[in-house]
């Protein structure tokens, strides 16, 4: 199985309308060229519509947005985990406080995916909540302040020690997941800021997906995680 490369740009294209047909496609395709010309791992997160028209695009990792811990069977209006290996997803997004999960229905997708290849990135909303998602041993997590979500507030700026808090206690359980922070973050600075504060990358939605630009947002976010993770 693959593996993650650090640092990570993950872009998370939630629901706008930018996050559906050509200009997600676009999005996408803007995010593996920069990948390819820095180097950065830029992992794409279309909604479920988009993820097989993605996937056969682009050689990037493509990301569910959720998943459910199902097999094949009678169940309605739910998507397994194993339809997704199919499609040929990388990994799946899990627990967003967008799509609030109880921690057994995250270990159970967890399970599920370990069980079919594919790699998680687990949101946390506290310190707290991303050292016990630590313990289930996700890919990758990312933390999150739900309140600064959308607002254009850096996390790494106006709650830096959320970031400090849960890579100290994340460390105590789990010397590999990769952290993440996101929530607010819109310029290259803000993931300056995070890296420097212990991150190995930054989950990011509205700066790129309502950008009139959105390679040249990625590429000056790409460009200076590469420079300052170290
Ligand atoms: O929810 C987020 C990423 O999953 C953060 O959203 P914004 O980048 O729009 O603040």
């Amino acid at each position: 199985m693959k593996h993650l490369k650090v640092p990570v740009l993950a872009i998370n294209f939630k629901a706008y309308p930018t996050s559906f047909g050509v200009k997600a496609l676009e999005i996408a395709k803007a995010a593996e060229k920069v990948a390819q010309e820095y180097g950065v791992e830029v992992i794409v997160i279309p909604p479920a519509t988009e993820l097989r028209k993605i996937v056969e695009s682009v050689s990037i990792p493509v990301y569910a947005q959720h998943a459910d811990p199902y097999e094949y069977g009678a169940y309605t209006g739910w998507l397994p985990v194993v339809a997704l290996k199919d499609i040929g997803v990388r990994g799946i997004l899990v627990n967003h406080s967008e799509h609030r999960l109880r921690l057994d229905e995250i270990v159970a997708i967890v399970e599920a995916a370990k069980k079919y290849g594919l790699e998680t990135l687990v949101c946390a909303d506290t310190p707290i909540a991303a050292a016990a998602i630590a313990a289930i041993k996700p890919v990758a997590l990312a933390v999150e302040p739900p309140e600064l979500i959308g607002t254009g507030i850096a996390v790494s700026k106006a709650k830096p020690e959320v970031i400090t808090n849960t890579v100290q206690r994340v460390r105590e359980v789990n010397k590999e997941v990769i952290i993440l922070t996101g929530a607010g973050i819109s310029t290259a600075e803000d993931v300056e800021a995070a890296i420097r504060l212990g991150t190995a990358g930054v989950l990011v939605a509205s700066a790129i997906m309502k950008a009139q630009n959105p390679e040249k947002v990625i590429k000056d976010m790409a460009a200076v995680a590469k420079a300052a993770y170290k």
